[in-house]
């Protein structure tokens, strides 16, 4: 009796309505429950402001395409210098001005050095490039092994890896100077490789090359965000490559073999090198001398290698692009070439050619490769940066987990660069010495912020100045011109990936070496 009782008792409960009424019941309290810690979060200020977010998809459809940079500054023309989306429940911050940068990705470095380990970098294969690493213990172990080799004081060693790089562009140059885009990435791909690797890229080694370039073609669009819908929903990463539509997932077999492949190539070459003065070496040592156990040493050490090939000698890389742009600048603005060809002249003169020791006399050539870092600033977004706790910035709550993307379109800001179109490296030069007092040094924003700041920054710039001022030296840049000798007019267009760079239709021609006053022809020392 009592049993069948239960069981009406059951069965009365269990109607439609009542099971409406417990689920509604439910959501309500989950509803209330999420406001409630939400607002305990929070502490009741607002997220920053942007676009209007939409159900269930919220910011997706408001995130530009491209160029982002451009959409991300006019953006903040309306809304202020901090933005705001939600990329479906990944928040996302644009930070639009200088200060707003300093501020929390500088001065708050402890809460904002981390990066976000999105489904994307295991389908990559980037994971072991430690500038994708969250912040951390493994991170820092890995910064350490490159820092000890790309300091001030270490990037010295570098020095004439890079200068004979440079020597061998410029040879290559004057042989066959149409073909500027695979010269430019030799001559980091030369300086990278010997500095690191002890390796002497002779000629045109492509067999390596290859290696290299395989593992580095695909990361512009591969990282851009929002490109593949697996870095909105993550669990599409689990969909087997086999499976009708499952693009990213065959592609990442290859991504990922690609990068596998360069590591090993790394290894190989540092064994071969067998102790010869090169960064690989050294770090094998200071491993051994630190008793590493060995196999977590030769996984650091491949991962460091590997970042740095990736981050110094990719044709999407900065320093290809930037020596690109500087092309492109000297051969539409010929009198800021001819004021640096001067100055060029008058401290070198005419029987050599310029040294790293010159750099401190060449104030003009390095206010010019500022200037080019400035006017074609290849990463405008900078890399994203990802908070570990929840925080308040400037009145607005800025969850865990957000990630922060510096738009560095403030250099092409009017009240922070006059006339930030045109090419004028005199802006950083007052009284004849390099002088930012009233146009701010490049160097503060496209290097990055904080914690992840580029640790590769002095290298870069020891690579630009000698290939610049060598070029510079010996060669005039002009447009191309036509059959009948008329100019053609240069149409400079520009790829996006998640790194800017020149798409090189543009070809250019050399003149004779400037160096005709007397004395031996600098072109002696070209290689
Ligand atoms: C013009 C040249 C270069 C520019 C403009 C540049 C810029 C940058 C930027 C914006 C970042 C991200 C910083 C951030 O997250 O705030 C970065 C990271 C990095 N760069 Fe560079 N870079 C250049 C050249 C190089 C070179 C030549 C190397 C290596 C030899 C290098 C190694 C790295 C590494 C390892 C990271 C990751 C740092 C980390 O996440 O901890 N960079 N760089």
């Amino acid at each position: 009796m009592e049993t069948v009782d239960s069981a009406r008792l059951a069965s009365n409960l269990l109607t439609l309505p009542t099971l409406l009424g417990v689920s509604l019941c439910a959501l309500v309290f989950a509803i209330i429950r999420s406001y409630v810690s939400w607002n305990a979060r929070s502490r009741g200020l607002p997220l920053p402001p942007g676009p209007r977010p939409l159900p269930l998809v919220g910011s997706l459809l408001n995130w530009p395409k491209s160029p982002q940079w451009v959409a991300f500054r006019d953006m903040c023309a309306k809304y202020g210098d901090v933005l705001y989306f939600d990329l479906l429940g990944t928040p996302t911050i644009i930070l639009g001005s200088p200060s707003a940068m300093l501020e929390l990705l500088d001065k708050r470095a402890a809460n904002t050095s981390s990066r976000s380990t999105g489904p994307m970098l295991l389908l990559t294969g980037m994971e072991t490039n430690f500038g994708s690493m969250p912040y951390g213990s493994c991170w820092r172990l890995h910064k350490r092994v490159f820092w000890q080799e790309f300091h001030p004081g270490a990037v010295r060693l570098h020095l004439p890896a890079q200068r004979k790089a440079s020597r061998m562009f410029l040879g290559k140059l004057l042989k066959s100077p149409s073909k500027l885009r695979k010269h430019v990435r030799f001559t980091f791909f030369a300086a990278i490789l010997k500095a690191i690797l002890g390796v002497d890229v002779a000629g045109d080694d492509e067999a390596l090359l290859d290696v290299v370039e395989a593992a580095l073609e695909w990361r512009g669009e591969a990282l851009l965000p929002g490109k593949y819908l697996v870095s909105a929903i993550p669990i599409l990463q689990y969909v087997p490559p086999w499976f009708p539509g499952a693009t990213v997932q065959r592609l990442s077999v290859y991504w990922r073999s690609t990068v596998a492949r360069l590591k090993e190539e790394c290894h190989r070459c540092v064994e071969k090198s067998n102790g010869e003065d090169c960064a690989g070496s050294r770090m094998i040592a200071r491993m051994e001398a630190e008793k590493r156990p060995a196999e977590l040493a030769e996984e650091v050490i491949k991962n460091v290698l590997h970042t740095a090939i990736e981050a110094g000698s990719d044709t999407a890389s900065q320093m290809f692009s930037t020596l690109q742009s500087f092309f492109l600048a000297m051969s539409l603005y010929p009198e800021v070439q001819r004021r640096a060809q001067a100055e060029l002249e008058a401290v070198v003169g005419t029987t050599r050619l310029p040294d790293f020791d010159d750099i401190g006399s060449l104030v003009y050539v390095s206010a010019l490769i500022r200037e080019v870092l400035r006017w074609h600033n290849v990463a405008p977004l900078g890399a994203p940066h990802m908070t570990v706790e929840d925080a308040e910035f400037r009145g607005y709550f800025i969850p865990a987990g957000t990630n922060v993307f510096p738009n560095v379109a403030c250099m092409h800001d009017p009240d922070i660069y006059a006339d930030p179109d045109v090419f004028r490296p005199e802006r950083f030069i007052h009284d004849g010495k390099l002088d930012f007092s009233t146009a701010p040094d490049p160097a503060m924003f496209i290097f990055g912020f904080g914690r992840r700041i580029c640790p590769g920054r002095y290298f870069a710039e020891n690579g630009l100045f000698i290939n610049v001022a060598a070029v510079l030296h010996v060669f005039d840049i002009t447009p191309p011109v036509d059959e009948n000798g008329r100019v053609i007019k240069i149409e400079p267009q520009l790829t996006y990936g998640s790194i800017w760079c020149l798409s090189c239709g543009l070809s250019l021609y050399y003149q004779a070496p400037i160096g005709t006053s007397g004395g031996a022809d600098p072109r002696s020392a070209i290689v």
